[in-house]
């Protein structure tokens, strides 16, 4: 069931278009990432989802409901946890903003700081909180009131490998009860738990679909084969009449129209004099994959 459809979405500010006549709908319980380089739109997109910011044009529409506000939680880039508050009257403070009763919301701030992994820091400061830590409250202060669509900007780029991991895993999870948006300009991040990216360039949508149509459409298969030398390497590639690039001792073979086949270039091998110390099919890695994408220039 689609929860929210944005149509047409733009934001000018004075003569600068920073968000570009984007359009994309997002489905109940699943997990979008807002992919882009610095600059490329992305808070702007999220602030406008959050109506902390007006469009210029274009709508944003979530059936059956007339103020977004109450149906939204919010991980800002840069939040702010106000050093003298515990994490629970921190929490507390933001369900109470979002309008929850007040013996409620202590019961859902509790329940909230439990699941995101803090129940043993209740009555902690935050100020002695890690950057992991800040993190898992920043998503409990966004998640308190039950929200239907939880939009986080950028909640992993700040953190070490470790804590990536673990915020990561942590929106796996919730990804089975709230539908959710998150900001990155780490494809990798996306790896496991997305299940639409949204590529912005620019503040164009340059690309849209789930990782495995995008991986389909930018993949380049290549066969990578290692020789045992430079030299064989260099040989094999001027000889071949293949697309090949050489990297030291690897040779890359681009595959056009499924050709060569590896079975093909095994049997070329095998009649050659050549040394060989491996060889394989191998594929763009997401990294590259954006690089590409980022690059294009057609909107969707
Ligand atoms: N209030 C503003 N006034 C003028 N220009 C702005 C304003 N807010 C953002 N911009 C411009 O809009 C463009 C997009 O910014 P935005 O912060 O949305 O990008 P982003 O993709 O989130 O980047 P980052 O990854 O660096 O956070 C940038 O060129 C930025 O300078």
């Amino acid at each position: 069931m689609t929860l929210i459809s944005v149509s047409d979405l733009t934001k000018t500010f004075g003569n600068q278009t920073v968000v570009d006549h984007i359009s994309f709908s997002i489905e109940s319980n699943t997990s979008t990432a807002l992919i882009g380089p610095n600059g490329a739109g992305k808070t702007t997109t999220l602030s406008m989802l959050t109506g902390l910011l007006s469009q210029t044009s274009g709508s944003i529409k979530m059936d059956g409901v007339k103020d977004m506000r109450s149906v939204i939680g919010f991980l800002p880039q840069y939040p702010k946890f106000f050093s003298w508050l515990s994490a629970l009257e921190y929490t507390e403070m933001a369900a109470k903003l979002s309008g929850v009763e007040a013996k409620q919301a202590r019961l859902q701030s509790q329940k909230i700081l439990e699941y995101v992994g803090l129940g043993s820091a209740l009555h902690k400061k935050t100020e002695t909180f890690s950057g992991g830590m800040k993190q898992r409250l920043g998503i409990a202060q966004a998640l308190v009131h039950k929200p239907k669509l939880l939009l986080l900007d950028e909640p992993v780029s700040a953190l070490d490998p470790v804590g990536r991991r673990e915020i990561m895993n942590l929106l796996k999870e919730i990804q089975n009860e709230t539908t959710i948006l998150y900001s990155t300009h780490i494809l990798n991040d996306a790896e496991e738990m997305t299940d639409q990216l949204l590529f912005l360039r620019g503040g164009k949508l340059v690309e849209k679909g789930s990782l495995n149509e995008v991986r389909a459409r930018f993949e380049e298969p290549r066969i990578k084969i290692k020789f045992s030398s430079q030299e064989q390497a260099l040989q094999f590639a001027s000889q071949a009449e293949l697309h090949c690039n050489v990297e030291g001792e690897t040779v890359f073979v681009e595959i056009d129209h499924d050709q060569p086949t590896m079975q093909q270039l095994l049997n070329r091998l095998a009649n050659s004099n050549f040394s060989i110390e491996s060889i394989e099919k191998v594929t763009a890695n997401l990294e590259e994959i954006f690089m590409k994408v980022v690059g294009s220039h057609e909107s969707v």
